[in-house]
C-alpha cells in the first residue's frame, strides 16, 4: 500500500472540504452532507460486489478504489483522516505480531 498517496489524497480532500461547493466533486459531495456521502459509499460497495462476481480484476480494482476514495471523504466529513485508519491497522498488526511471538516461545 502506498501510504504517502493516501495521506496526499487526504490532504486534497481537506482542502476541497473548505472550498465552494461548485468548485469540485469532493466539495459538492461534502456540501450535500453525511447521507449523500454514505449513499456513495454503499453504492460503490455494491459495485465492488458486482465486479467481484464478474471476475474482471481491473474492474474490481477500480471499484475498490472508488470505495477507498469515498470512505476517505466520509472520514474527512467526521474530522478523521487515512492516518487514523492506518494507525488502527498498525495497532492490529502489532497485536498479532505479539501473539505470533508468544506462540513461538511456548
Ligand atoms: N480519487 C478520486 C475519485 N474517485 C472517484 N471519484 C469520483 O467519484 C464519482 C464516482 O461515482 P460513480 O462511479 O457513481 O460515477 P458518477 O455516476 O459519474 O457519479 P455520481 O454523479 O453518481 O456522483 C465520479 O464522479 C468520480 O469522478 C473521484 N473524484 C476525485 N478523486 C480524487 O480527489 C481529488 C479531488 O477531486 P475534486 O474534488 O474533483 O477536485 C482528485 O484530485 C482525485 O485525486
Amino acid at each position: 500500500m502506498n501510504e504517502a498517496l493516501l495521506k496526499e489524497l487526504s490532504d486534497v480532500i481537506e482542502v476541497r472540504k473548505q472550498a465552494a461547493p461548485q468548485s469540485s466533486y469532493v466539495s459538492q459531495l461534502m456540501h450535500k452532507g453525511e447521507d449523500a456521502i454514505l449513499k456513495k459509499v454503499i453504492e460503490e460497495a455494491g459495485e465492488v460486489l458486482m465486479a467481484s462476481k464478474d471476475g474482471e480484476k481491473l474492474h474490481l480494482v477500480k471499484e475498490v478504489a472508488d470505495v477507498w476514495f469515498h470512505t476517505l471523504v466520509l472520514l474527512s466529513y467526521h474530522g478523521l483522516r487515512a492516518d487514523d485508519v492506518l494507525m488502527e491497522l498498525q495497532r492490529r498488526q502489532n497485536i498479532s505480531g505479539i501473539d505470533e511471538k508468544a506462540s513461538r516461545t511456548q
